[in-house]
Formats: structure tokens, C-alpha cells, sequence
């Protein structure tokens, strides 16, 4: 099996060939495809790709959460050690809010309308602690206070409906940080929100990480979000990691030609004030993915069939930095190819 990473015993999460396979009609098709990943304690990795990449069948697997009817999860997950895959629903359940929390992107949906807000945060502690009464309160207190809720003694008492969404966003970090996990999962935590509001829970997330030394995976298709908070990022496309690296290297040399289309995507990135790039195509349905081949060929038409890989894999193309394919050696944007014709520099040296 292929390790991207160099495993360490001291990692919050290690997960070794996970396969998540929805079922359509009577066949399971994998959206997420024999992925090896690792999450050290006191880091943010983000995982990051567009919409369809596999990346919520990777969150709610590691958050035990499929619907296992319809749903068939293989390979490890290892939670310090423990592969949360081979758990009774009681034991999930033991380290779920306690040693794992999760922040979604909704907290409209996550929050119950019908209980104050003091309420939902007690009932986290109320599960995994032994926290008398006033013990509880004065630590929902302390945790509305250290997520930046101004006046805690009324947010206390209030509902989600009387809170903003910047607020709501942060009674969820509340929640999931009362029992101080050792691993939070935050799939796309600031999406529903503006601009402003999402870089300050950007900032109060890794704040909080940084206090508390929790390891972090925070799912995003937003490369503005992985450059403000990331250490280390996976991008993914069809199931797959197509390309790791730690956050300013990614940035810097970015190799395999679906992270540079994304980062070429990406506002900011027209300097020159040329249009933003568009990737082509789109990401192929499970039934589509082309299993064999590199996935991201179609999408690249005008590179040439033979600069890609049969079952292409991950090959370390300098410490730490992963990247799968071949075609990263002989990748160019197709207008780049355009104007060295008009130039009459296609294919000189
Ligand atoms: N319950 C399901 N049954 C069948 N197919 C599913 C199911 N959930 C997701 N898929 C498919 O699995 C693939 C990966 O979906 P997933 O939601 O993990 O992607 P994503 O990268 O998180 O995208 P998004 O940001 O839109 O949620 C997609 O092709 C999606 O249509």
C-alpha cells in the first residue's frame, strides 16, 4: 500500500487504505478511494477540492457517521491508535464529543432550535463528564468566553434563532471543544458565512488549536481558507489525493495540474489582471470516475496520453511533498500553449 506520509505512533489520526462506496442501484461505487492520511496533534490539515471530491464521505467516515445501510466503509481509522471502524455504536459514541468534535457548516441545522444555547453546550458535558451542576454552567461560561461571545451570562440563555450566524458558528466550536478534544473535524466551517465574519472563526479556530495542541482537519473547497489556517494540505480529486505538501510549499510549487488549475481558479491569483482561470469539466459521477487511468486526464485533453501514468500513484518528489501522476512533468495551461504559438515558441526550449 502506498504511505504518503511518514507514519508516527504519536498521531492524533492515521488512516490507512480507506474506502468509502456508496450504493446506486445495486453496485457500491468508492467516492473516496484507498486514501492513506495522517493528522499530527497541534496541526490544521486541510482537505481541499471542488465540490464532489470525496471530501464529506472522508469527514463523516472518520466521524463514524454513514448511513451504513447504503453506505460500505473499508481500511483503518485510527484514533490514537484505535481503529474507530471496528467500534460498537456505544463506543463511537463515548469518543465522538469527547475525544473528537465536529463543527459542520451549517449550525442552523447542527443546533436544536428548541433548547437555549447554555442548554446544548451542558448536554456535551452532561455525556462525557461528571461536572456537578454548577461546575457545568461555570464551564459553558469559560467556553462561551473563550470563543468570543460577547455578554456569555445572556447568550447563556438564549436560542440559536436569536443569534447571528457568525455567533451560532461559534457556540458549534463551543460544543465541539468543551471536552477538549484531541481531534476536531470542521467540514467547511465558515462556507454559510461573509467574508469578514469567516476570517475571525478562522482565527479563533486556530487560536483554539494552538491552545489546546488539538490536531485539526478542516475540510474546505476554498484555497483562501487553507492559506489562513493550514500547516499542511491534501488536495482531492475523485477519491483520491492527487498531490500533499506542507501549506507554503503547496503555494509555492504547486505540481500536480488539477492544484495549480485550482490555485490558478482562485481570486487573488490574476496579477496580471488576466480572468481568472476556469477548470474545464467537471468532477466525473461515481459511476464515471475512470478508475484505472489518471482521473484528472479528461480534463486536460490537450495533454498528451502517454504523459500519463497506467494506476497512477503517489511519488515524493521532494520531503514531504507528494504528488501523483507523471503528467505534472509535462503540465501547461492550454492558453499557455495558445500564445507560444502565436508567438511561435510552441514545443523551442
Ligand atoms: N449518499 C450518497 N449516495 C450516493 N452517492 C453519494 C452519496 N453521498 C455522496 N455521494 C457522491 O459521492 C461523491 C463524493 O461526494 P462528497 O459529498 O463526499 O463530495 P465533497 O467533495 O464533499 O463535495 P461537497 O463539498 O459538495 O459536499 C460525489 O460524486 C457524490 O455525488
Amino acid at each position: 500500500m502506498e504511505e504518503a506520509y511518514t507514519l508516527s505512533s504519536e498521531s492524533v489520526l492515521e488512516i490507512k487504505g480507506l474506502t468509502v462506496s456508496f450504493r446506486i442501484k445495486d453496485e457500491y461505487y468508492p467516492a473516496v478511494d484507498h486514501l492513506d492520511l495522517t493528522v499530527n496533534p497541534n496541526e490544521v490539515l486541510a482537505v481541499v477540492g471542488e465540490s464532489g471530491c470525496g471530501k464529506s464521505a472522508l469527514a463523516l467516515s472518520i466521524a463514524q457517521l454513514h448511513d451504513l445501510e447504503r453506505t460500505r466503509v473499508q481500511g483503518q481509522i485510527l484514533f490514537k491508535g484505535t481503529d474507530l471502524n471496528r467500534l460498537s455504536t456505544g463506543q463511537i459514541n463515548k469518543i465522538r464529543g469527547a475525544g473528537i468534535g465536529m463543527i459542520f457548516q451549517d449550525p442552523l441545522t447542527a443546533l436544536n432550535p428548541l433548547m437555549s444555547i447554555g442548554k446544548q453546550i451542558e448536554e456535551n458535558l452532561d455525556y462525557h463528564t461528571a461536572l456537578s451542576t454548577k461546575q457545568k454552567k461555570a464551564r459553558v461560561l469559560e467556553l462561551l468566553e473563550s470563543v468570543d461571545i460577547p455578554n456569555p451570562v445572556r447568550v447563556y440563555d438564549q436560542y440559536p434563532h436569536e443569534l447571528s450566524g457568525g455567533m451560532r458558528q461559534r457556540v458549534m466550536i463551543a460544543i465541539a471543544i468543551a471536552c477538549r478534544p484531541a481531534l476536531i473535524i470542521a467540514d467547511e466551517p465558515t462556507t454559510a458565512l461573509d467574508v469578514t465574519i469567516q476570517s475571525q472563526i478562522l482565527d479563533l479556530l486556530k487560536q483554539l488549536q494552538q491552545e489546546t495542541g488539538s490536531g485539526i482537519i478542516l475540510i474546505t473547497h476554498d484555497l483562501g481558507v487553507v492559506a489562513e489556517v493550514a500547516d499542511r494540505v491534501v488536495v482531492m480529486y475523485a477519491g483520491e489525493i492527487v498531490e500533499s505538501a506542507n501549506v507554503f510549499e503547496l503555494f509555492r510549487q504547486p505540481q500536480h495540474p488539477y492544484t495549480r488549475s485550482l490555485l490558478a481558479s482562485m481570486p487573488g491569483s490574476d496579477t496580471k489582471g488576466e480572468p481568472l482561470h476556469v477548470i474545464g469539466g467537471i468532477v466525473p459521477s461515481l459511476q464515471n470516475i475512470p478508475r484505472n487511468s489518471c482521473r484528472f486526464a479528461p480534463r486536460i485533453p490537450w495533454i498528451q496520453h502517454e504523459a500519463h501514468e497506467d494506476h497512477p500513484h503517489l511519488s515524493e518528489v521532494s520531503p514531504g511533498h507528494w504528488v501523483r501522476c507523471t503528467c505534472y512533468h509535462h503540465f501547461h495551461f492550454e492558453d499557455e500553449a495558445k500564445g507560444e504559438a502565436a508567438h511561435g515558441t510552441a514545443g523551442a526550449k
